[in-house]
């Protein structure tokens, strides 16, 4: 045991090493909890587990199977966690370079200015969601950090247009041609409407939780995105961020939650 200690070395890289691999597989479990990925992902390591166990069980047929599954396997989990792998690429890629940017722009520019800057982007925003509660007209906003085109504009109808609390209100009204949907903000415009977004799989949902919260839920799941919820039945704010969502917010957490994410 002594000697086993002993030839283990702390070095700066072997700390790295494992906080970098505790961090994978925190964000991996951030990106699989509560969806059916995960239930795959327990049965994939049980067979693995298996794989390991069957060989000393003295079971050739067994054995030989599940060697066969396994040399597979690396196939296997790219095609069944290819969202999921995805998602975990787009978070270290794109996620590392803007917040890089943020902390450039706060570095220059103080920090006071850019809140004051970020207040004046997102009053609009706020005050449309104030109406919208008000009359309880159902809407989805999506904020996008990177706008994905190829992800976006296949299921949207493109407007690039200024950000302004009428226009939003005009968007998200039942007569509107284009109520039905999510609105699509990125680099600081609407950059569509309409948008019909992926569903989130996940199961452990609020039983009142229809298409729009699973679209707004989902939409963050699987870009670099955040999507504020307007429940048309209640009038409710929801915010939602990596796959979870906070219900209920008031309009001081939601100008915070902006002013953090957008
Ligand atoms: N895939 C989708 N992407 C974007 N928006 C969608 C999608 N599916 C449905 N919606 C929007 O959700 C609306 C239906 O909402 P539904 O009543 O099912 O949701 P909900 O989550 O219960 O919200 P509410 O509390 O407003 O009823 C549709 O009219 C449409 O505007």
């Amino acid at each position: 045991m002594h000697s086993f200690l002993s030839s283990l070395k702390i070095t700066p890289f072997a700390i790295l090493d494992i906080l970098l691999l505790a961090t994978i597989i925190y964000q991996l479990y951030n990106l699989l909890r509560g969806t059916i990925a995960a239930n795959i992902f327990i049965g994939l390591a049980f067979i693995y587990l298996l794989y390991f166990i069957v060989p000393e069980t003295k079971m050739p047929l067994l054995a030989g199977i599940l060697k066969k599954v396994v040399d597979v396997g690396i196939i296997v989990v790219i095609i069944v966690f290819q969202q999921e792998i995805r998602k975990f690429l787009l978070l270290v890629g794109k996620n590392a370079s803007l917040q890089r940017n943020k902390a450039w722009w706060q570095y220059f520019f103080g920090k006071k200015e850019v809140e004051k800057n970020n207040y004046a982007r997102i009053k609009p925003i706020i005050d449309a969601c104030k109406s919208l509660k008000q009359t309880k007209t159902g809407a989805l906003i999506v904020f996008a950090k990177y706008y994905d085109e190829q992800f976006y504009q296949n299921s949207c109808e493109v407007m690039e247009a200024r950000i302004s609390k009428r226009l939003l209100e005009s968007i998200f009204q039942k007569t509107s041609p284009l109520h039905d949907g999510a609105v699509v903000i990125a680099e600081n415009k609407i950059k569509s409407a309409s948008c019909i977004l992926p569903l989130t799989e996940k199961t452990d949902l609020p039983a009142q939780f229809g298409l729009r919260h699973r679209a707004g839920i989902g939409v963050t799941e699987a870009n670099e995105a955040t999507a504020i919820i307007i429940s048309e039945e209640t009038g409710e704010l929801s915010y939602a961020k990596q796959g979870r969502v906070k219900m209920n917010i008031s309009f001081a957490e939601l100008e915070k939650l902006l002013n953090k994410d957008f």
